[in-house]
Formats: C-alpha cells, structure tokens, sequence
C-alpha cells in the first residue's frame, strides 16, 4: 500500500472459507424519529470490499453516531440498506457478541453477511485505549473468539484509537480493506508528487482541526497556498484585525474557537503571502443577502458566504493549481442565498488536474450537484480525512502495520 507497504490487504491474503471480521463506517446522517438514513455514501464505497468477500462468512462490526446523541441508533436500518445495495440478505443480530450472536455466526455459511448491532452500544468501544488495553477488554476477547481474521475498511473511523480500531489487530491478523487501502493510497499521494502548485482549501466550521492542517501544509512544503473560506475564513479575518461583526463573533465563541484567532495571527505572521483570506464578503441583513468589504459589515450582521468580488481571487488561486484539496463548505450552503460561494469553488477545484475532497457536509454537496465523478478522489472521512491531512499516523493504520508485523 505505497508508502505504507507493511500493511497487508485483500491481494495478500485468501480469506476463503474464513469467518472475516469486517469493520466498517456506516455511521451516517439519519433520521432517528422514522428510522431512515438520509445519505447511504459510506454503504455505496464499502460495497467493495463486502462483495470481494463472497467466499467467506462476514461478521459486519460497525458505528451509529455516539452515546448521548439523538442519531446513536440500533442498526436495523442499516441492515436493510445494506441488503438492499448488496441484492441479498443481511441478517441483522441484535447483539454484540453474546451467546446468540456467536451460535448464529457458528451456524452460518460461507457467503453469509451479519451484520452485529451498534458496536458503541458496548460500553467499551467508546473508551481511548491503547492496543494492548483494546487487547484486555472484554469486548475485544469475545469478538476475537467469532472470526478468524480481522478486516479494517473503516477509514471514517481511522482516527479513533477505540477497542474495534485498535485492539481486534491486536489479537488476530488483520489486513486493510479496499476502501481503507484507496482512501490511504489517494490521500498520500497529496504528500508524495502531487502536482504542483498544491492549494488546500479550508473551510467549514472545524476551525481547530483546519488551523492545525494550514500549519502543518506550509510548514512542510506540502502546500504551496491555504485558501480559508466559511467560519476559518472568519477566524483569519478577525486575526488581520477586521471587525468580523457581533453575529460571527459569537458563532466564533460558542464553538469553542476564540483561541484560534491569536494561532491564526502567529500562521499569519510567517506564511503572509500563502493564506488567501477572501476579504470581499456576503452577509445577511434584514433577512436579505448583502455583499460588502468586511471592514464595512455592520456590528449586527453576521458573513455567511464569500461575496462575488470575493471570489475572484479565489477562482484565480484555484484555476492557477494543479493539485487542490477541498475540506468544509464555504458558506451557509443549507440557505439557497448563501450557497453560491460554495458552489463556485467546488465547480472550480473539479477542473483541477488532482483534485481531493475531505468532510461529509462537502462531500454531500458535491454528489447533489452531481459533480463526484468530477474530482480525483471523494474520502468518506471527516474527522479522520482532516487529521491524515495533517500528517499523523493515524491508530488504525499504526494497527494495521503492528498486526502485519506480529502475524507475519
Ligand atoms: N460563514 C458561515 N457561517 C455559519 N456556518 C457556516 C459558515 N460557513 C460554513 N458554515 C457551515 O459549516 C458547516 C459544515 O462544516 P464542517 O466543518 O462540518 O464541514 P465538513 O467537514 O464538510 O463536514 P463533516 O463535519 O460532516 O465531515 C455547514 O453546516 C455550513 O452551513
Ligand atoms: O463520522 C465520523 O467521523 C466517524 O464515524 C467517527 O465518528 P465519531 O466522530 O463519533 O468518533
């Protein structure tokens, strides 16, 4: 898997006639209330991976949303969805690894697909464990006894060093899946020979999460320019001093980001000339979409998409860039009135020779404008997309090379 050869996949192995324990992401927007899940994107590029599983029985171990969340679901749904993309069965167990759960994997046949109920459901998939501490739950000792193989293809979730992540690799030989190897094989090719110039657009609310990838980009020489749009481009605004408004401030302060105004500075004050802060801005006033310099924005407004004047820098840097990777929306995209901003650089990063997507909210907007087949490579991950941008290892492919190493 290019530079991260030590991981084993589908190709090295034959898991015919084996019972595969198979993570996936299928933790997507849903509507709890009716039971229906709104966007089906991670089942459709799992789908692969499942199907190059026919000659072994699938034990389908996955995530809805998170304890104390109005989405954190029994998967059900899921199931039927699944069984509906797939043209078979899948047959739901409503248990985690009890006694049910492995005589009804015991019994099934090779081709089967299982799917377990909301791993987080246990109480132990939701704790920060190493490996080795995985490795000791009991959660990670029943799920071992129920396969004879680990699969990872849960790229969505790569960035969480939680039991199924990290400890099943511990205790079995586990080799990555074909959507985990894609995701890990088109994302580093962001750091190794992308064309030239590279520009990461930023936007989005995660401001934390995209301060750290603008730092990191230009501070490695893995991006030529930063283009900040949406609340990060807010964040830079209020960091050259701009009166941003009350609105913006506020929307700043209760995501948790004041602090990111003074790191935003100190980026600033080294890479000036490398960060397009889009200073020509639309803001919302009296219900109505107004465009205007961000030194004029009045104290009760708040900037909710790029102006159109705006733009033009922005689609100058684009269309100058051979490499572009996109992550966060540019503006209120959900309000027709705010989404031009969005649409306009997504239109424009598509026409680029390389071109990458991270973030479910512009991945989303990207497939309803039908553009997806446009851009080299959409990730299904977010959090996890963003934090590989950043460089780190991420625990689940630390993982995956350990088991590789210890099972050779
Ligand atoms: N100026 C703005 N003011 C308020 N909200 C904004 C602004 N710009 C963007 N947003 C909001 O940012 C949200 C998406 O940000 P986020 O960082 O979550 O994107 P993502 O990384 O693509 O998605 P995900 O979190 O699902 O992976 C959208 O709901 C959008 O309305
Ligand atoms: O959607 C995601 O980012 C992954 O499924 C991980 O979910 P989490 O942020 O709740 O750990």
């Amino acid at each position: 898997m290019g530079i991260y050869s030590k991981i084993k996949g589908l190709s090295d192995v034959d898991v015919s006639g084996k019972t595969v324990l198979l993570r996936v992401d299928f933790n997507s927007p849903i509507d709890p209330q009716a039971g229906v899940i709104l966007d089906d994107k991670r089942f459709r590029e799992h789908l692969y991976t499942i199907k190059a599983l026919d000659k072994a029985k699938t034990v389908i171990i996955t995530h809805q949303s998170r304890p104390g969340k109005k989405d954190f679901t029994s998967l059900y749904a899921h199931a039927q969805r699944l069984s509906e993309l797939l043209g078979k069965p899948v047959r739901f167990i409503d248990d985690i690894f009890g006694s049910y759960a492995q005589e009804f994997i015991k019994k099934a046949n090779i081709g089967d697909v299982i799917m377990l109920e909301n791993v987080r459901f246990n109480a132990e998939e939701n704790l920060k464990l190493s490996g080795e501490e995985s490795a000791k739950t009991v959660l990670i000792r029943n799920l071992a006894r129920m396969g004879d193989i680990f699969i990872n293809d849960a790229f969505g979730t790569a960035h969480r060093s939680q039991p199924t992540i990290v400890g099943l690799p511990e205790v079995l030989p586990a080799i990555a899946g074909l959507l985990m190897e894609r995701e890990v094989e088109n994302l580093s090719r962001v750091f190794q020979g992308a064309p030239r110039p590279v520009t990461f657009i930023l936007g989005g609310t995660k401001v934390d999460d995209s301060i750290d990838v603008a730092r990191h980009v230009l501070l490695n020489g893995i991006a030529d320019y930063v283009l900040a749009v949406g609340v990060v481009a807010n964040i830079f605004l209020a960091a050259k001093d701009f009166d941003i408004g009350k609105p913006s401030m506020d929307l700043i302060e209760q995501l948790g980001y004041t602090g990111q105004i003074e790191i935003a500075r100190s980026i600033l004050s080294q890479f000036n000339d490398k960060i397009v802060v889009p200073e020509h801005v639309a803001i919302k006033k009296d219900g109505v979409r107004v465009e205007m310099h961000v030194r004029d924005i009045p104290a009760d407004c708040p900037i909710l998409d790029l102006g159109s004047e705006g733009l033009i820098p922005c689609l100058d840097l684009i269309r100058s860039s051979r490499t572009v990777v996109l992550n966060g929306p540019a503006g209120l995209f959900e309000e027709s009135d705010y989404s031009f901003g969005t649409y306009e650089i997504i239109k424009a990063a598509a026409e680029a020779e390389f071109s990458v997507v991270g973030g479910g909210h512009t991945a989303a907007v990207i497939e309803k404008m039908g553009y997806d087949s446009r851009f080299t490579h959409i990730s299904t991950g977010g959090g996890a997309c963003i934090e590989f941008l950043t460089g780190k290892k991420l625990p689940a492919i630390a993982a995956l090379e350990k088991s590789s190493e210890r099972f050779a």
